[in-house]
Protein backbone atom coordinates (compact mmCIF):
# COMPACT_ATOMS: atom_id res chain seq x y z
CA UNK A 1 0.00 0.00 0.00
CA UNK A 2 1.42 3.22 -0.71
CA UNK A 3 0.77 6.48 0.95
CA UNK A 4 -1.98 8.92 -0.02
CA UNK A 5 -1.17 12.22 0.46
CA UNK A 6 -3.86 13.28 2.16
CA UNK A 7 -2.96 11.02 5.16
CA UNK A 8 0.47 13.41 5.27
CA UNK A 9 -0.28 16.13 7.77
CA UNK A 10 1.61 18.82 7.79
CA UNK A 11 1.92 19.74 12.03
CA UNK A 12 1.26 23.17 11.91
CA UNK A 13 -2.35 22.97 10.33
CA UNK A 14 -3.33 19.82 12.64
CA UNK A 15 -5.58 19.65 14.97
CA UNK A 16 -3.94 19.26 18.06
CA UNK A 17 -6.13 18.66 21.45
CA UNK A 18 -4.74 21.43 23.20
CA UNK A 19 -3.06 20.98 25.65
CA UNK A 20 -0.70 18.67 24.04
CA UNK A 21 1.37 16.64 25.65
CA UNK A 22 4.52 18.47 23.29
CA UNK A 23 3.95 21.18 21.60
CA UNK A 24 6.45 22.94 19.53
CA UNK A 25 5.92 25.82 16.79
CA UNK A 26 8.15 27.59 14.73
CA UNK A 27 11.73 25.89 15.86
CA UNK A 28 14.31 27.33 14.16
CA UNK A 29 18.24 26.73 14.66
CA UNK A 30 21.25 28.69 12.82
CA UNK A 31 24.40 27.99 13.13
CA UNK A 32 26.94 30.66 11.57
CA UNK A 33 25.51 31.21 8.26
CA UNK A 34 23.92 27.79 7.99
CA UNK A 35 20.06 27.47 9.42
CA UNK A 36 19.96 23.82 10.05
CA UNK A 37 16.07 23.73 11.78
CA UNK A 38 13.51 25.55 9.84
CA UNK A 39 10.07 26.56 11.49
CA UNK A 40 9.44 23.00 12.63
CA UNK A 41 6.49 22.82 14.51
CA UNK A 42 4.84 19.64 16.06
CA UNK A 43 2.35 18.00 18.55
CA UNK A 44 2.76 14.73 20.27
CA UNK A 45 0.08 13.55 22.51
CA UNK A 46 -0.32 12.08 25.36
CA UNK A 47 -0.35 8.12 24.61
CA UNK A 48 1.32 8.82 22.15
CA UNK A 49 4.72 7.02 20.56
CA UNK A 50 5.94 9.00 18.00
CA UNK A 51 8.79 8.67 15.43
CA UNK A 52 11.37 10.89 13.81
CA UNK A 53 13.19 10.09 11.52
CA UNK A 54 15.32 12.13 8.41
CA UNK A 55 18.33 11.34 6.72
CA UNK A 56 21.60 12.18 8.27
CA UNK A 57 22.06 16.04 8.74
CA UNK A 58 18.41 16.29 8.53
CA UNK A 59 18.39 18.14 12.31
CA UNK A 60 16.91 15.33 14.54
CA UNK A 61 19.71 15.79 16.94
CA UNK A 62 19.67 19.61 16.76
CA UNK A 63 15.77 19.57 17.36
CA UNK A 64 16.53 17.30 20.49
CA UNK A 65 18.82 19.41 21.61
CA UNK A 66 16.70 22.57 21.51
CA UNK A 67 14.10 20.24 23.45
CA UNK A 68 16.86 19.20 25.77
CA UNK A 69 18.04 23.36 26.22
CA UNK A 70 21.56 22.59 25.22
CA UNK A 71 20.76 25.03 22.00
CA UNK A 72 19.29 28.19 22.08
CA UNK A 73 16.52 27.66 18.80
CA UNK A 74 16.70 31.22 16.67
CA UNK A 75 14.23 33.72 18.17
CA UNK A 76 10.42 32.55 17.41
CA UNK A 77 10.21 29.73 18.94
CA UNK A 78 7.30 28.40 21.11
CA UNK A 79 7.78 25.35 23.57
CA UNK A 80 5.38 23.80 25.87
CA UNK A 81 4.60 20.73 27.42
CA UNK A 82 1.00 19.65 28.50
CA UNK A 83 -0.30 23.36 27.94
CA UNK A 84 2.98 24.54 30.06
CA UNK A 85 4.60 27.01 28.02
CA UNK A 86 9.14 27.61 28.55
CA UNK A 87 9.32 31.33 29.17
CA UNK A 88 12.25 32.35 27.90
CA UNK A 89 15.35 30.08 26.99
CA UNK A 90 14.77 26.35 28.12
CA UNK A 91 18.00 24.97 30.40
CA UNK A 92 18.41 21.13 30.56
CA UNK A 93 17.24 21.99 34.07
CA UNK A 94 14.15 23.11 33.06
CA UNK A 95 13.57 20.91 30.75
CA UNK A 96 13.65 17.64 33.13
CA UNK A 97 11.21 20.32 35.46
CA UNK A 98 9.27 20.61 32.47
CA UNK A 99 8.74 16.77 32.29
CA UNK A 100 10.87 16.52 28.92
CA UNK A 101 13.57 13.05 30.02
CA UNK A 102 16.18 11.83 27.35
CA UNK A 103 18.06 8.58 26.76
CA UNK A 104 20.54 9.28 24.47
CA UNK A 105 22.68 6.86 22.29
CA UNK A 106 25.49 6.84 24.77
CA UNK A 107 22.86 5.73 27.59
CA UNK A 108 24.49 8.10 29.76
CA UNK A 109 25.59 5.74 33.13
CA UNK A 110 28.53 5.67 34.99
CA UNK A 111 29.97 1.99 34.39
CA UNK A 112 31.99 2.27 37.72
CA UNK A 113 28.94 3.20 39.96
CA UNK A 114 26.44 0.92 40.77
CA UNK A 115 23.39 0.39 39.50
CA UNK A 116 21.20 2.09 42.48
CA UNK A 117 23.96 5.43 42.24
CA UNK A 118 23.35 5.25 38.95
CA UNK A 119 19.53 5.62 39.39
CA UNK A 120 19.51 8.09 42.51
CA UNK A 121 22.51 10.12 41.05
CA UNK A 122 19.73 12.85 39.03
CA UNK A 123 17.77 12.74 42.24
CA UNK A 124 20.57 13.33 44.68
CA UNK A 125 21.47 16.54 42.46
CA UNK A 126 18.32 18.47 42.28
CA UNK A 127 17.86 17.30 45.90
CA UNK A 128 18.15 19.55 48.94
CA UNK A 129 18.65 16.88 51.43
CA UNK A 130 22.15 16.51 52.85
CA UNK A 131 21.73 13.03 54.31
CA UNK A 132 21.96 10.08 51.83
CA UNK A 133 21.88 6.48 52.71
CA UNK A 134 23.23 3.95 50.21
CA UNK A 135 21.56 1.48 51.76
CA UNK A 136 17.92 2.49 51.65
CA UNK A 137 18.52 3.75 47.97
CA UNK A 138 19.81 0.91 46.85
CA UNK A 139 16.48 -1.37 48.67
CA UNK A 140 14.42 1.59 46.74
CA UNK A 141 16.03 0.82 43.46
CA UNK A 142 15.94 -2.80 43.89
CA UNK A 143 12.15 -2.67 44.42
CA UNK A 144 11.83 -0.33 41.57
CA UNK A 145 13.94 -2.90 39.33
CA UNK A 146 11.48 -5.59 40.46
CA UNK A 147 8.51 -3.51 39.69
CA UNK A 148 9.45 -3.97 36.18
CA UNK A 149 10.22 -8.17 35.90
CA UNK A 150 14.05 -7.02 35.35
CA UNK A 151 15.64 -9.63 37.25
CA UNK A 152 18.76 -6.66 37.94
CA UNK A 153 20.56 -6.15 41.32
CA UNK A 154 20.70 -2.69 42.59
CA UNK A 155 24.00 -3.28 44.08
CA UNK A 156 25.74 -4.28 40.69
CA UNK A 157 28.53 -2.66 39.04
CA UNK A 158 26.66 -1.03 35.49
CA UNK A 159 30.45 -1.92 34.33
CA UNK A 160 29.03 -5.44 34.70
CA UNK A 161 25.64 -5.25 33.27
CA UNK A 162 24.97 -6.73 29.61
CA UNK A 163 24.54 -3.91 27.03
CA UNK A 164 20.71 -4.76 27.33
CA UNK A 165 20.47 -4.39 30.83
CA UNK A 166 22.28 -0.80 30.71
CA UNK A 167 20.21 0.36 28.11
CA UNK A 168 16.60 -1.10 30.58
CA UNK A 169 18.58 0.45 33.37
CA UNK A 170 18.66 4.24 32.06
CA UNK A 171 14.92 3.45 30.41
CA UNK A 172 13.70 2.70 33.95
CA UNK A 173 15.72 5.93 35.41
CA UNK A 174 14.08 8.13 32.68
CA UNK A 175 10.75 7.08 33.37
CA UNK A 176 11.27 6.87 37.08
CA UNK A 177 12.56 10.28 36.99
CA UNK A 178 9.02 11.59 35.81
CA UNK A 179 7.01 9.21 38.35
CA UNK A 180 6.06 12.09 40.59
CA UNK A 181 4.60 13.83 38.19
CA UNK A 182 2.59 10.66 36.64
CA UNK A 183 1.33 10.01 40.19
CA UNK A 184 -0.46 13.69 39.43
CA UNK A 185 -1.61 12.35 35.98
CA UNK A 186 0.90 14.36 34.38
CA UNK A 187 3.41 11.75 33.09
CA UNK A 188 5.83 13.63 30.91
CA UNK A 189 7.53 12.97 26.97
CA UNK A 190 10.46 9.84 26.84
CA UNK A 191 12.22 10.95 24.36
CA UNK A 192 14.59 8.00 23.02
CA UNK A 193 17.70 8.75 21.15
CA UNK A 194 18.39 5.78 19.05
CA UNK A 195 19.16 3.83 22.95
CA UNK A 196 18.87 0.21 20.39
CA UNK A 197 21.65 0.87 17.87
CA UNK A 198 23.72 -1.38 20.11
CA UNK A 199 21.55 -4.11 20.74
CA UNK A 200 20.53 -7.10 18.40
CA UNK A 201 17.05 -6.71 17.50
CA UNK A 202 15.86 -9.76 19.35
CA UNK A 203 16.23 -7.25 22.33
CA UNK A 204 15.06 -4.63 21.71
CA UNK A 205 12.07 -5.94 22.06
CA UNK A 206 11.99 -5.52 26.31
CA UNK A 207 12.87 -1.57 26.08
CA UNK A 208 9.68 -1.19 23.99
CA UNK A 209 7.74 -2.91 26.63
CA UNK A 210 9.58 -0.71 28.85
CA UNK A 211 8.52 2.68 26.87
CA UNK A 212 4.98 1.09 26.73
CA UNK A 213 4.09 1.05 30.42
CA UNK A 214 5.46 4.89 30.03
CA UNK A 215 2.48 5.96 27.09
CA UNK A 216 -0.07 3.44 28.99
CA UNK A 217 0.09 5.71 32.08
CA UNK A 218 -0.42 8.56 29.94
CA UNK A 219 3.16 9.54 28.84
CA UNK A 220 4.50 10.32 25.78
CA UNK A 221 7.41 8.88 23.79
CA UNK A 222 9.48 10.34 20.66
CA UNK A 223 11.36 7.77 19.43
CA UNK A 224 14.71 8.98 17.05
CA UNK A 225 15.92 6.07 14.77
CA UNK A 226 17.22 5.26 11.46
CA UNK A 227 15.59 1.69 11.63
CA UNK A 228 12.19 2.56 9.65
CA UNK A 229 10.87 -0.79 10.36
CA UNK A 230 10.78 -0.85 14.14
CA UNK A 231 10.37 2.51 13.95
CA UNK A 232 7.25 1.71 11.68
CA UNK A 233 6.13 -1.19 14.17
CA UNK A 234 6.75 0.59 17.30
CA UNK A 235 5.13 3.50 17.02
CA UNK A 236 1.69 5.51 16.20
CA UNK A 237 2.57 7.76 14.07
CA UNK A 238 5.96 9.01 12.42
CA UNK A 239 7.42 12.26 11.82
CA UNK A 240 9.73 13.13 8.64
CA UNK A 241 12.41 15.85 8.93
CA UNK A 242 13.80 16.52 5.30
CA UNK A 243 16.87 19.52 5.19
CA UNK A 244 15.96 20.85 8.49
CA UNK A 245 12.18 20.97 7.48
CA UNK A 246 9.38 18.89 8.70
CA UNK A 247 7.97 17.50 5.83
CA UNK A 248 4.87 15.48 7.62
CA UNK A 249 3.65 13.43 10.10
CA UNK A 250 2.04 10.20 9.07
CA UNK A 251 0.11 7.21 10.94
CA UNK A 252 2.30 4.25 11.14
CA UNK A 253 -0.51 2.06 10.33
CA UNK A 254 -0.69 1.45 6.75
CA UNK A 255 2.52 3.34 5.52
CA UNK A 256 5.65 1.21 4.71
CA UNK A 257 8.98 1.94 4.43
CA UNK A 258 9.28 2.88 0.71
CA UNK A 259 6.83 6.13 1.72
CA UNK A 260 8.98 7.09 4.41
CA UNK A 261 11.48 6.94 2.29
CA UNK A 262 10.06 9.19 -0.21
CA UNK A 263 9.20 11.97 2.35
CA UNK A 264 12.63 11.36 3.96
CA UNK A 265 14.80 11.70 0.26
CA UNK A 266 12.12 13.28 -1.65
CA UNK A 267 12.14 10.76 -4.42
CA UNK A 268 12.10 7.09 -5.02
CA UNK A 269 15.55 5.47 -3.77
CA UNK A 270 16.76 1.96 -5.53
CA UNK A 271 17.78 0.00 -2.87
CA UNK A 272 20.66 -2.40 -3.73
CA UNK A 273 20.29 -6.16 -4.18
CA UNK A 274 23.41 -8.57 -3.63
CA UNK A 275 26.19 -8.84 -6.21
CA UNK A 276 27.45 -11.62 -7.92
CA UNK A 277 29.63 -13.68 -5.89
CA UNK A 278 33.01 -13.23 -7.07
CA UNK A 279 35.37 -16.22 -8.23
CA UNK A 280 37.73 -17.97 -5.36
CA UNK A 281 40.94 -17.37 -5.51
CA UNK A 282 43.94 -17.67 -2.91
CA UNK A 283 43.16 -16.11 0.03
CA UNK A 284 44.94 -12.30 0.71
CA UNK A 285 44.67 -12.94 4.67
CA UNK A 286 45.26 -16.12 6.49
CA UNK A 287 44.65 -16.09 9.88
CA UNK A 288 45.08 -19.16 12.07
CA UNK A 289 44.93 -19.91 15.82
CA UNK A 290 43.13 -16.26 17.05
CA UNK A 291 42.52 -15.50 20.17
CA UNK A 292 41.69 -12.20 22.42
CA UNK A 293 39.51 -11.71 24.89
CA UNK A 294 36.47 -13.57 23.77
CA UNK A 295 37.96 -15.28 20.85
CA UNK A 296 39.15 -18.38 21.02
CA UNK A 297 41.15 -20.12 18.44
CA UNK A 298 39.54 -18.85 15.41
CA UNK A 299 41.17 -19.14 12.07
CA UNK A 300 39.87 -17.72 8.70
CA UNK A 301 40.76 -16.75 5.20
CA UNK A 302 39.71 -13.72 2.95
CA UNK A 303 40.24 -13.99 -0.36
CA UNK A 304 40.51 -11.05 -2.81
CA UNK A 305 37.16 -9.93 -3.71
CA UNK A 306 34.99 -11.13 -1.24
CA UNK A 307 32.82 -9.46 1.08
CA UNK A 308 32.84 -11.45 4.29
CA UNK A 309 30.23 -10.62 7.03
CA UNK A 310 30.58 -11.82 10.85
CA UNK A 311 28.11 -11.78 13.60
CA UNK A 312 26.73 -13.39 16.34
CA UNK A 313 25.38 -12.69 19.75
CA UNK A 314 26.82 -9.81 22.00
CA UNK A 315 29.79 -11.62 23.80
CA UNK A 316 30.17 -14.31 21.19
CA UNK A 317 33.26 -12.43 20.33
CA UNK A 318 32.46 -11.30 16.59
CA UNK A 319 32.90 -7.56 16.81
CA UNK A 320 36.86 -8.26 18.23
CA UNK A 321 37.75 -10.00 15.37
CA UNK A 322 38.68 -6.81 12.93
CA UNK A 323 41.03 -5.50 15.57
CA UNK A 324 42.43 -8.53 16.23
CA UNK A 325 43.15 -8.75 12.21
CA UNK A 326 44.24 -5.15 12.37
CA UNK A 327 46.57 -5.75 14.87
CA UNK A 328 44.81 -3.32 17.15
CA UNK A 329 43.92 -6.31 19.84
CA UNK A 330 45.35 -6.35 23.08
CA UNK A 331 46.74 -9.03 24.48
CA UNK A 332 46.12 -11.16 21.05
CA UNK A 333 47.78 -13.88 20.21
CA UNK A 334 47.50 -16.00 16.93
CA UNK A 335 49.29 -15.77 13.66
CA UNK A 336 48.18 -13.40 10.44
CA UNK A 337 49.58 -13.75 7.16
CA UNK A 338 48.66 -10.77 4.42
CA UNK A 339 49.78 -11.48 0.88
CA UNK A 340 53.56 -12.44 1.55
CA UNK A 341 53.79 -10.97 4.80
CA UNK A 342 53.30 -13.27 8.35
CA UNK A 343 53.27 -11.63 11.50
CA UNK A 344 52.67 -13.17 15.36
CA UNK A 345 49.80 -11.60 16.65
CA UNK A 346 51.45 -10.91 19.84
CA UNK A 347 54.37 -8.47 18.96
CA UNK A 348 52.33 -6.73 15.84
CA UNK A 349 51.29 -3.41 16.02
CA UNK A 350 48.91 -1.66 14.33
CA UNK A 351 51.30 0.43 11.90
CA UNK A 352 52.50 -3.37 10.77
CA UNK A 353 48.85 -3.59 9.75
CA UNK A 354 48.65 -0.56 8.31
CA UNK A 355 52.05 -0.69 6.10
CA UNK A 356 50.77 -4.33 5.28
CA UNK A 357 47.61 -2.38 3.44
CA UNK A 358 45.41 -3.09 6.05
CA UNK A 359 42.62 -0.49 6.65
CA UNK A 360 40.53 -0.64 9.53
CA UNK A 361 37.10 1.34 9.82
CA UNK A 362 36.74 1.14 13.88
CA UNK A 363 32.91 1.17 15.40
CA UNK A 364 33.12 3.97 18.22
CA UNK A 365 34.12 6.22 15.57
CA UNK A 366 33.60 9.66 18.04
CA UNK A 367 36.40 7.54 20.24
CA UNK A 368 38.54 5.52 18.10
CA UNK A 369 38.53 6.60 14.60
CA UNK A 370 39.06 10.50 14.48
CA UNK A 371 39.37 13.68 16.50
CA UNK A 372 36.20 16.08 16.47
CA UNK A 373 38.07 19.01 17.34
CA UNK A 374 40.31 18.72 14.49
CA UNK A 375 38.53 19.91 10.97
CA UNK A 376 37.41 17.53 8.51
CA UNK A 377 40.64 18.06 6.18
CA UNK A 378 42.62 17.20 9.32
CA UNK A 379 40.46 13.81 9.83
CA UNK A 380 40.83 12.96 5.92
CA UNK A 381 44.25 13.67 5.93
CA UNK A 382 45.87 12.02 8.86
CA UNK A 383 46.56 8.74 6.34
CA UNK A 384 47.89 10.45 3.77
CA UNK A 385 50.55 12.72 5.55
CA UNK A 386 53.73 10.11 4.73
CA UNK A 387 53.09 10.74 0.99
CA UNK A 388 52.19 14.76 1.04
CA UNK A 389 56.01 15.42 2.54
CA UNK A 390 57.42 18.06 0.15
CA UNK A 391 60.95 19.58 0.64
CA UNK A 392 59.30 22.35 2.31
CA UNK A 393 57.21 20.83 4.12
CA UNK A 394 53.57 18.95 4.45
CA UNK A 395 52.04 19.94 0.91
CA UNK A 396 48.49 20.98 2.24
CA UNK A 397 47.68 22.64 -0.89
CA UNK A 398 47.98 18.97 -2.09
CA UNK A 399 46.00 17.45 0.55
CA UNK A 400 43.13 20.28 0.05
CA UNK A 401 42.46 19.49 -3.51
CA UNK A 402 42.79 15.80 -2.70
CA UNK A 403 40.14 16.43 0.21
CA UNK A 404 37.82 18.25 -1.91
CA UNK A 405 37.53 15.63 -4.01
CA UNK A 406 37.49 12.39 -1.56
CA UNK A 407 34.52 14.81 0.20
CA UNK A 408 32.59 14.84 -3.36
CA UNK A 409 33.30 11.57 -4.49
CA UNK A 410 32.04 10.53 -0.71
CA UNK A 411 29.03 13.02 -0.66
CA UNK A 412 30.20 14.59 2.35
CA UNK A 413 27.48 17.07 4.20
CA UNK A 414 28.64 19.92 4.42
CA UNK A 415 30.96 19.59 0.94
CA UNK A 416 33.73 21.98 3.61
CA UNK A 417 36.99 21.02 4.24
CA UNK A 418 37.15 23.06 7.38
CA UNK A 419 34.19 22.41 9.57
CA UNK A 420 35.01 20.52 13.07
CA UNK A 421 34.93 16.90 12.39
CA UNK A 422 32.61 16.80 15.46
CA UNK A 423 29.61 19.24 13.95
CA UNK A 424 29.48 16.66 10.84
CA UNK A 425 25.98 14.08 11.58
CA UNK A 426 26.85 10.46 12.42
CA UNK A 427 26.41 9.51 8.62
CA UNK A 428 28.64 11.89 7.54
CA UNK A 429 31.42 11.49 9.96
CA UNK A 430 31.27 7.98 8.52
CA UNK A 431 31.88 8.48 5.34
CA UNK A 432 34.98 10.58 6.04
CA UNK A 433 36.47 7.93 7.85
CA UNK A 434 35.52 5.63 5.02
CA UNK A 435 37.29 8.23 2.40
CA UNK A 436 40.08 8.39 4.50
CA UNK A 437 40.69 5.08 4.63
CA UNK A 438 39.89 4.21 1.04
CA UNK A 439 42.47 6.55 -0.84
CA UNK A 440 45.18 4.33 0.91
CA UNK A 441 43.86 1.74 -1.40
CA UNK A 442 44.13 -1.18 1.27
CA UNK A 443 44.10 -4.78 0.64
CA UNK A 444 42.50 -5.55 3.50
CA UNK A 445 39.44 -3.90 4.91
CA UNK A 446 38.33 -4.46 7.93
CA UNK A 447 34.73 -2.64 9.24
CA UNK A 448 33.57 -2.55 12.36
CA UNK A 449 29.29 -2.24 12.08
CA UNK A 450 29.98 0.85 9.00
CA UNK A 451 26.37 1.66 9.44
CA UNK A 452 25.45 2.34 12.56
CA UNK A 453 23.30 5.62 13.25
CA UNK A 454 23.56 5.79 9.25
CA UNK A 455 20.54 7.01 6.90
CA UNK A 456 19.31 4.63 4.49
CA UNK A 457 20.16 6.55 1.36
CA UNK A 458 23.59 6.83 3.27
CA UNK A 459 23.83 3.24 3.96
CA UNK A 460 23.39 2.60 0.02
CA UNK A 461 26.32 4.69 -0.69
CA UNK A 462 28.66 3.17 2.26
CA UNK A 463 27.80 0.10 0.55
CA UNK A 464 29.10 1.10 -2.92
CA UNK A 465 31.55 2.27 -1.35
CA UNK A 466 32.82 -1.21 0.64
CA UNK A 467 31.46 -3.11 -3.22
CA UNK A 468 33.68 -0.49 -4.96
CA UNK A 469 36.78 -1.54 -2.96
CA UNK A 470 36.34 -5.13 -3.15
CA UNK A 471 35.71 -4.94 -6.76
CA UNK A 472 39.07 -3.40 -6.34
CA UNK A 473 40.32 -6.21 -5.30
CA UNK A 474 40.38 -5.79 -1.66
CA UNK A 475 39.24 -8.20 0.89
CA UNK A 476 36.21 -7.14 3.38
CA UNK A 477 35.73 -8.24 6.61
CA UNK A 478 32.28 -6.95 7.86
CA UNK A 479 31.61 -7.45 11.51
CA UNK A 480 27.76 -6.10 12.76
CA UNK A 481 25.24 -7.26 14.45
CA UNK A 482 22.93 -6.16 11.68
CA UNK A 483 21.45 -9.10 10.18
CA UNK A 484 20.06 -7.23 7.14
CA UNK A 485 23.13 -5.06 6.24
CA UNK A 486 25.12 -8.31 6.18
CA UNK A 487 22.81 -10.22 4.00
CA UNK A 488 22.55 -7.24 1.48
CA UNK A 489 26.20 -6.89 1.85
CA UNK A 490 27.88 -10.19 1.99
CA UNK A 491 29.16 -13.16 -0.37
CA UNK A 492 29.99 -15.25 2.79
CA UNK A 493 28.43 -14.44 6.75
CA UNK A 494 30.47 -16.39 9.54
CA UNK A 495 28.70 -16.61 12.74
CA UNK A 496 30.40 -16.43 16.28
CA UNK A 497 29.18 -18.38 19.28
CA UNK A 498 31.14 -18.40 22.72
CA UNK A 499 34.62 -17.12 20.73
CA UNK A 500 34.32 -19.55 17.93
CA UNK A 501 32.89 -19.44 14.68
CA UNK A 502 30.04 -21.70 14.82
CA UNK A 503 28.11 -22.01 10.92
CA UNK A 504 28.98 -20.26 7.55
CA UNK A 505 26.59 -19.39 5.29
CA UNK A 506 27.18 -18.78 1.23
CA UNK A 507 25.45 -16.91 -1.53
CA UNK A 508 21.89 -17.56 -1.98
CA UNK A 509 21.57 -19.12 1.63
CA UNK A 510 22.37 -15.64 3.39
CA UNK A 511 19.38 -14.32 4.71
CA UNK A 512 18.10 -12.44 7.54
CA UNK A 513 16.45 -15.69 9.18
CA UNK A 514 19.12 -17.99 8.30
CA UNK A 515 22.07 -15.89 10.16
CA UNK A 516 19.70 -15.20 13.27
CA UNK A 517 18.43 -19.08 13.28
CA UNK A 518 22.93 -19.62 13.62
CA UNK A 519 23.51 -16.85 16.02
CA UNK A 520 20.71 -18.60 18.52
CA UNK A 521 21.09 -21.74 17.19
CA UNK A 522 21.98 -24.53 19.89
CA UNK A 523 26.12 -25.40 20.59
CA UNK A 524 27.40 -27.23 17.58
CA UNK A 525 30.48 -28.03 16.19
CA UNK A 526 33.24 -25.35 15.08
CA UNK A 527 33.37 -24.95 11.28
CA UNK A 528 36.81 -26.10 10.05
CA UNK A 529 39.50 -23.48 10.21
CA UNK A 530 40.24 -22.51 6.71
CA UNK A 531 36.78 -21.48 5.30
CA UNK A 532 34.81 -23.87 2.69
CA UNK A 533 35.49 -20.99 -0.12
CA UNK A 534 38.98 -20.20 0.64
CA UNK A 535 39.43 -24.31 0.95
CA UNK A 536 37.42 -25.14 -2.44
CA UNK A 537 39.94 -21.95 -4.19
N1 LIG B 1 27.39 22.65 16.60
C1 LIG B 1 27.24 22.68 15.27
N2 LIG B 1 27.85 23.60 14.51
C2 LIG B 1 27.69 23.66 13.18
N3 LIG B 1 26.89 22.80 12.47
C3 LIG B 1 26.23 21.87 13.18
C4 LIG B 1 26.38 21.74 14.60
N4 LIG B 1 25.61 20.72 15.02
C5 LIG B 1 25.02 20.22 13.90
N5 LIG B 1 25.39 20.91 12.81
C6 LIG B 1 24.96 20.67 11.42
O1 LIG B 1 23.54 20.61 11.44
C7 LIG B 1 23.05 19.68 10.50
C8 LIG B 1 22.06 18.78 11.19
O2 LIG B 1 22.77 17.94 12.08
P1 LIG B 1 22.06 16.91 13.05
O3 LIG B 1 23.13 16.31 13.90
O4 LIG B 1 20.92 17.58 13.75
O5 LIG B 1 21.49 15.85 12.01
P2 LIG B 1 20.80 14.44 12.32
O6 LIG B 1 19.53 14.42 11.55
O7 LIG B 1 20.71 14.20 13.79
O8 LIG B 1 21.86 13.46 11.66
P3 LIG B 1 22.30 11.93 12.08
O9 LIG B 1 21.18 11.06 11.69
O10 LIG B 1 23.50 11.69 11.21
O11 LIG B 1 22.63 11.94 13.55
C9 LIG B 1 24.27 18.96 9.93
O12 LIG B 1 24.55 19.51 8.66
C10 LIG B 1 25.37 19.28 10.90
O13 LIG B 1 26.63 19.32 10.24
Amino acid sequence: MTLDDQQIVPEDRQDAPEPSMLRVRNVSKTFGETRVLREVSLDIAAGETRGLVGENGSGKSTLIKVLAGFYQPDPGAEISVRGRQVAGSLTPLGARDLGLTFVHQDLALVPSLTVSDNMTVNALAASRSWRVSPKAEARSTQKLLDEYGLGIDARAAVSSLTQLERAMVAIVRAIDGMRESAAHGQAGLLVLDEPTVFLPKADRGLLFDLARRHTSDGGGVLFVSHDLEECLEVTDSITVLRDGRLRGTVPSKGTDRADIIRLMVGKELNLSSRRPTPPAHLPVVRATGLNGTSVRDVSLELGPGEIVGITGLLGSGFDELPYLISGAGQGATGRLAVGEREFDLASMRPVDGIRAGIALVPGDRARQGSVASLSVLDNLSVQALPTARAWFGIDWRRLRTVGQRLIATYDVRPQKLDVAYGTLSGGNQQKVLLARWMQTNPGVILLHEPTQGVDIGAREQIFDIVRAGADAGAAVLCASADQEQLSLLCDRVLVMRDGAIVAELLGGDISKAAIARESLGSARQSVPPASRRAATS
